[in-house]
């Protein structure tokens, strides 16, 4: 059995005018739905970034990959290094860290290949990753500070959230209709003194839920501290609260609290640096950039072996991404915390049978076999006509930002 054709389709999803340090989402986030055929016809899925640098990465790839056996993964990643040969990173706008193409887009084919084994075995993905170790994966509630609404349109059903007492509103809506069992603030965007309060009646109003903010490196190495030490105690981890392995490290020294990375440790050749240096005690695993499914959990065994914990990272994603993260998740077995997922802010899905739904904060893997969802055409080929004529092409937070604020600057640290 042998790959005979890749079909790669670019998506437009509604996102809301959710707040960051670096700025505000676009009414549209952007993702890459990939099909592998094989000569029998099996389908596998898989879904990835939506930018362009990615998606010309993808493209760029896909014709090396036709007559590969979809069992044969270290073969498919050779070829997508040969292919590849300029390397790079993915984000064009990326300051500081980036992910690595030749691992992305390992990764985007890594999912469908594994789709159409379980397909072909009959066996639900995460036998493939050593069998599942929890019937339920827990995800986290993702608040975020965020606008009334997009720029020349009425409020959104979630209206703005601009306070601490609006974000406990938000929370109690999460928790309400997802069930969600812990709560991560996306931080780094009010003042520093609000967000404190934040977190603190977050505490108040759900006393046994774990919590955490990630600032995305939004503050000083000085205004970090501070915050962790006034949540040591509030907080089960602190994610990014600054730029660079360096700072992580004088950070963590100051506080109690345990901090936790998407932005420092990307890659398995950071991990050596960031336990040197004792800049980070969990490390969020995302199978998009460490290279898929299978290096997500040897990277839980790293961490494992290190005594390091492991947290899942989200990006705006529909429900392939999310099927995929709860086959890994279910078969991590020191996966320590809910992961992180944007899936309620999007609302729609190209899946059949439409978004998957939560059940007290929690989803059981799709039963298979493979990734266990299939495609709705009519949906993908709405989201396409929409990447079409939507206006977005590239992810810029700060560009719209300057659309509601026209003398907002970028600056991270911005507190
Ligand atoms: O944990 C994180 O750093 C993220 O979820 C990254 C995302 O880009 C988040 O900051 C967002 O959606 O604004
Ligand atoms: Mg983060």
């Amino acid at each position: 059995m042998r790959i005979a054709e890749i079909r790669l389709t670019p998506v437009a999803i509604p996102d809301k005018p959710l707040l960051n340090c670096k700025g505000v989402h676009q009414p549209y986030a952007l993702r890459t739905i990939i099909e592998v055929v094989c000569d029998d016809g099996t389908l596998g899925l898989g879904e990835s970034y939506g930018s362009s640098k990615a998606l010309a990465g993808l493209r760029k790839a896909a014709p090396a990959l036709v007559g590969l056996d979809p069992f044969h993964l270290h073969e498919l990643h050779a070829r997508v290094l040969a292919a590849l040969p300029e390397g790079g990173g993915i984000n064009a706008k990326s300051a500081v860290a980036d992910h690595r193409l030749t691992d992305v887009v390992t990764s985007a084919f890594e999912v469908p290949l594994m789709d159409i084994q379980g397909k072909l075995l009959g066996r639900p993905l995460y036998d493939l990753l050593g069998g599942k170790v929890r019937d339920r994966v827990p995800f986290a509630a993702y608040l975020f500070y965020k606008f009334a609404g997009h720029i020349g349109e009425a409020p959104d059903e979630w209206g703005e959230v601009m306070t601490p007492q609006a974000m406990v509103e938000e929370a109690r809506r999460f928790v309400g209709l997802y069930g969600f069992g812990s709560l991560k603030l996306k931080g780094g965007v009010l003042e520093p003194a609000l967000e404190i309060e934040t977190m603190r009646r977050l505490r108040e109003a759900f006393p046994s839920h774990p919590l955490r903010i990630d600032p995305n490196g939004g503050w000083t190495v000085e205004t970090a501290i501070h915050i962790a030490r006034s949540l040591e105690g509030v907080l089960e981890y602190l994610e990014d609260p600054v730029i660079g392995m360096d700072a992580m490290a004088e950070v963590a020294a100051a506080t109690s609290l345990p901090l936790a990375t998407n932005m420092i440790v990307l890659q398995f050749d950071q991990i050596a640096e960031a336990v040197r240096k004792g800049a980070v005690r969990i490390v969020l695993s995302d199978h998009h950039y460490w290279g898929g499914l299978r290096a997500s959990t040897h990277l839980a065994k790293v961490c494992e072996t290190l005594g390091l914990g492991v947290s899942m990272h989200s990006n705006s994603h529909l429900g392939i991404t999310l099927a995929a993260m709860t086959h890994v998740a279910a078969a991590t077995p020191n996966l320590s915390y809910a992961c992180d997922t944007h899936y309620p802010w999007t609302g729609v899905d190209i899946i059949e049978g439409g978004p998957l739904a939560f059940d007290r904060g929690t989803l059981a893997p799709p039963p298979g076999p493979g990734l266990g969802v299939g495609l709705d055409r009519a949906r993908l080929a709405e989201f396409a006509a929409l990447y079409d004529t939507c206006g977005v092409s590239e992810r810029d937070d700060t560009a719209y930002m300057k659309q509601f604020d026209p003398g907002y600057e970028r600056r991270v640290p911005r507190w």
